[in-house]
């Protein structure tokens, strides 16, 4: 469960958040909807502890994110990309000198199984397409094993039919992983068809929809 309560948060000086409160039951896909520079980064990056909060609170289970430019290492694998979401609990040492314990080489490999990426495990990233660098971002955020996932334009760079691939994705996650989802979406389309529910964000406030 998320749960954020009068969130204010400013960026050098100026406050772009003004008292955001939001919950997101497990199960469950939170759209955050609103013009260009409404926020929507800005909210999703304090709920992951990556910006301040000036007030209010956050509770939030372990987080994975997906960035909007995906940021996977260019020169490894799909595989070796989803292998970093676990070097929060195995620590440095080991993958430095590529001994990946046995069983995180095949949690990896069922990850990408599970975003349709099985048969591409050794292309370096770099060879991917645009819609499959999306889809190992969203693998390695499983192999985070996360509760909160959360998403900040994740399917902004992709055509419609690999669009959906995510997002049905990350719909399938809440549905059948009882994962939370807040994702940050442009499309007032795919918010209607993926989001159980949708949230405006105008210039640092939520408006009632
Ligand atoms: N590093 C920063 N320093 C100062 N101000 C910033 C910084 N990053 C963003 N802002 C400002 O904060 C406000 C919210 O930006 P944010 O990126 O969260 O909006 P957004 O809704 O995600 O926009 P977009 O849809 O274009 O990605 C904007 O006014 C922006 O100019």
């Amino acid at each position: 469960m998320l749960r954020v309560e009068g969130l204010v948060v400013a960026l050098q000086g100026r406050r772009v958040l003004h008292g955001i409160s939001l919950a997101v039951a497990p199960g469950e896909v939170v759209a955050i909807e609103g013009p260009s520079g409404a926020g929507k980064t800005t909210l999703l990056r304090a709920i992951a502890g990556l910006v301040p909060a000036e007030a209010g609170r956050i509770v939030a289970p372990e987080t994975a994110l997906v960035f909007q430019q995906h940021a996977l290492a260019r020169r490894l694998s799909a595989r070796d990309n989803v292998l970093v979401g676990a070097l929060g609990r195995i620590g440095f040492w080991r993958p430095a000198l590529r001994l990946w314990p046995v069983a995180e080489r095949a949690e990896a490999m069922a990850c990408l199984a599970r975003v349709g990426l099985g048969a591409l495990a050794g292309q370096r990233a770099d060879r991917l397409s645009g819609g499959q660098r999306q889809r190992a971002a969203v693998a390695r955020a499983l192999m985070q094993r996360a509760p909160l996932l959360l998403a900040d334009e994740p399917v902004a760079s992709l055509d419609p039919e690999n669009a959906a691939a995510v997002l049905a994705l990350l719909r399938d996650l809440a549905s059948h992983g009882g994962r939370s989802v807040l994702v940050a979406l442009h499309q007032p389309e795919l918010a209607r068809r993926y989001a159980d529910r949708r949230l405006r964000l105008e210039e640092g406030r939520l408006c009632r929809r």
